[in-house]
């Protein structure tokens, strides 16, 4: 009876927006029409299913009021004077429990709702299927948690209460209400710790289900304190749902939520997610309610997007169609690099410029830096940490120092990349959140979704995979309303694949970084500039390290055709950049699959990875191809950020064969140094 009770409440969601479909006169009709059908309704639960269709036709009201002011049939355009903008009327209006909004607006601090909260929450209250796309931190987050809260409270309002639903006889694993998903564990557990915050004054009990954590541990969770909000990562909820000893189901689930919708609905998820979907009743068993939400919704998602929403589904836009989804308050400012062994102290120079800005600007220096491989992470952040004076003492169990010089002694320096075990990612995250000052060094796990405050900088080293990952990157700054800047270091041969995927992207060139042109050999020879800086960080790192390091460049630069190029860049960065006296070596088998077994300045062999092996004494094995030591020209021009003309360089290179015999009169390296 319970059960079937609920299925018809669950119901409520579609009704409601067949409702909203059809005309306010007529709801009030087919509304009783409907309470009088429900002949399994128990005598006492007929106040809640009462006050169910009470809020939801609350919400047609003030929707189609809306669209009577705005003239038009599409909701999303509807005029936002009668769309609910602040948290509190949510509670005058008897649309949002009390004891929510409490902690929206006591507890949480806010006010006013931001736009996409304005067009989302309003609709996803009446249960329709959206599709949002809005800026980055703009909270997003709170416009699904919030109605997915809400709706849960009008099917089950015992619920409302804080001990409503804990430890109850109907807190089981099969209660689960609402499934979110995201790509990323970091991104699933701030989520969930965002959807704790929110439920802390009702009995909903959150739970999350990442990879890289105990699946044990987080099933007894389940199935000890019962879930109504499961918040989990793709592979970790196929896992438990498909394993029918995990006893976990999801029998009444009334709403379905991809945050980060186009990365999920993309090829690399995408067989997991159909296959989630597939392990949960469908539509036909139980009405649900699926909502997307992404700051970047691009063209060829969209198709997926009709096949996995209800017919009729609201596409609320917050970015409008000639404008980019980055925030025009962010300065973008993109530095092109004849080398890559200038990027580093470039990076070096920038921070500490920034960290001494800080106090004037009234904003202490906190940033992200984006490698493009977890090697180069791993590097960076040891290089940066080897910049600390002498003896600075380690300060927490992942190894996080404080660096005294050149920088201030309270600049955290974090790192989060796949290499680390989950825990120590969590720990890094939450260290970094709560940092004042600090740059963390990150792969791509956390440039989606995560909100650290206070963020100032986003720095990208090399092109970004995509212009997507390029605009959620950015998007780590400037959240909230708050201020922040982003840089992109491009070695000058990636600018015209840097333009082709970002072009359109307010990118100013900037020029104040003097690593950017400085002769390095040159640098070196005073101890006090960031290139000497860096040498001497340098001495302490691993050559297994740098052996790694070298070694992804490869796979990080596969786009580029330009084979010799590379090669050449990458010969520079070991020899002058890292003081080596000579390139790692390349396996044969990796050269060959990459297409550089022929490219002069690769170097064959085996070295092995051992931390103490050494490339500096003799070939150990790996047999060099072309020149490994000496340089040739380096031609670079200043023309200008923003010049049309493309890289200079020889596209002849093709395979490395016209090297062996060395091609008269040819130049390494000839990339105009602004042809971003
Ligand atoms: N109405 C509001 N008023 C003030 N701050 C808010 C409001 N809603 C959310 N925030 C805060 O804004 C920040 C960004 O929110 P959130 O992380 O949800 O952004 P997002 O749009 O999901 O970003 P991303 O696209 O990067 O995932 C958070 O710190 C959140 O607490």
């Amino acid at each position: 009876m319970r059960r079937a009770f609920q299925r018809t409440q669950a119901q409520l969601p579609r009704f409601s927006s067949a409702l909203r479909r059809s005309g306010v006169s007529r709801q009030l009709a087919l509304q009783s029409d409907w309470l009088l059908d429900l002949k399994d309704i128990k005598q006492g639960s007929l106040p809640s299913a009462t006050r169910a269709i009470h809020h939801s036709l609350r919400l047609t009201q003030n929707i189609a009021a809306a669209k009577a002011e705005a003239n038009t049939d599409a909701p999303t355009n509807a005029s936002e004077k009668s769309l609910i903008t602040k948290f509190h009327e949510l509670e005058t209006q008897e649309i949002v429990h009390r004891n929510v909004v409490k902690t929206l607006t006591q507890d949480m601090g806010l006010s006013d709702m931001t736009e996409v909260q304005t067009k989302t929450i309003n609709q996803a209250l009446s249960g329709n299927d959206i599709i949002a796309q809005a800026k980055t931190g703009t909270g997003k987050t709170l416009a699904f948690l919030l109605p997915i809260l809400q709706n849960i409270l009008n099917v089950d309002p015992s619920l409302a209460q804080r001990s409503g639903g804990r430890r109850g006889p109907r807190t089981t694993a099969d209660d689960i209400r609402a499934l979110i998903i995201s790509p990323t564990r970091e991104l699933a557990e701030q989520i969930a710790a965002e959807a704790k915050k929110l439920v802390r004054n009702t009995g909903v009990i959150v739970q999350t289900a990442v990879g890289g954590t105990q699946k044990s541990a987080g099933l007894r969770n389940i199935q000890h304190q019962g879930c109504h909000i499961l918040v989990g990562t793709p592979g970790r909820l196929k896992d438990i749902f498909s394993d029918p000893r995990a006893g976990v189901q999801a029998p009444d689930l009334s709403a379905l939520v991809f945050d980060e919708a186009d990365r999920l609905l993309d090829q690399g998820f995408w067989p997991e997610i159909q296959e989630i979907m597939r392990l949960l009743p469908t539509p036909a068993e139980c009405d649900r309610q699926t909502m997307m939400f992404s700051a970047t919704v691009p063209r060829g998602v969209v198709d997926l997007v009709r096949s996995t929403l209800k017919p009729g589904f609201d596409f609320v836009r917050c970015v409008r169609d000639d404008e980019e989804p980055t925030h025009a308050r962010v300065p973008q400012k993109v530095v092109t690099f004849p080398g890559l062994e200038q990027q580093v102290p470039a990076l070096v120079e920038l921070c500490t410029r920034c960290i001494k800005e800080g106090p004037e600007k009234g904003r202490p220096f906190k940033a992200i830096v984006y490698c493009n491989s977890t090697a180069e992470a791993t590097l960076v952040s040891d290089i940066l940490r080897n910049l600390a004076t002498p003896g600075a003492e380690r300060n927490d169990a992942f190894g996080s120092l404080r660096a005294p010089h050149p920088w201030s002694r309270d600049v955290r320096l974090l790192e989060i990349h796949a290499k680390l075990s989950q825990a120590q990612r969590t720990q890094a995250a939450e260290s970094f959140r709560h940092a004042q000052s600090g740059i963390l060094l990150s792969s791509d796990v956390t440039a989606r979704g995560m909100d650290f405050p206070n963020v100032t900088h986003v720095i990208q080293m090399g092109t970004p995979p995509s212009r997507e990952q390029y605009i959620h990157r950015l998007g780590r700054t400037a959240r909230a309303g708050k201020e922040g800047e982003g840089w992109l270091f491009l070695h000058n041969f990636e600018a015209r694949e840097a333009r082709s995927r970002l072009g359109g992207l307010p990118l100013q060139k900037d020029e104040s970084l003097t690593c950017s042109t400085v002769n390095v050999e040159n640098a070196l020879k005073d101890p006090e500039s960031p290139v000497a800086m860096v040498r001497a960080a340098m001495k302490k790192i691993p050559k297994a390290t740098l052996h790694k390091s070298y070694l992804a460049m490869f796979g990080v630069y596969q786009w580029i055709r330009d084979k010799q190029a590379l090669a050449y860049a990458l010969q520079d960065l070991a020899i002058k950049g890292w003081g080596l006296t000579q390139t790692p070596s390349v396996p044969p088998g990796i050269a060959q699959r990459l297409g550089f077994s022929r490219v002069e300045g690769v170097r064959l062999g085996h070295d092995d990875l051992e931390p103490d092996s050494s490339f500096g004494g003799g070939s150990r094995g790996g047999s060099s191809y072309g020149r490994s030591g000496g340089f040739g020209d380096r031609r670079s021009s200043r023309s200008g950020f923003g010049d049309d003309r493309g890289p200079r360089s020889s596209r002849s290179y093709d395979g490395g064969n016209q090297h062996r015999q060395g091609r008269p009169g040819q130049q390494r390296g000839q990339y105009s140094h602004n042809a971003f």
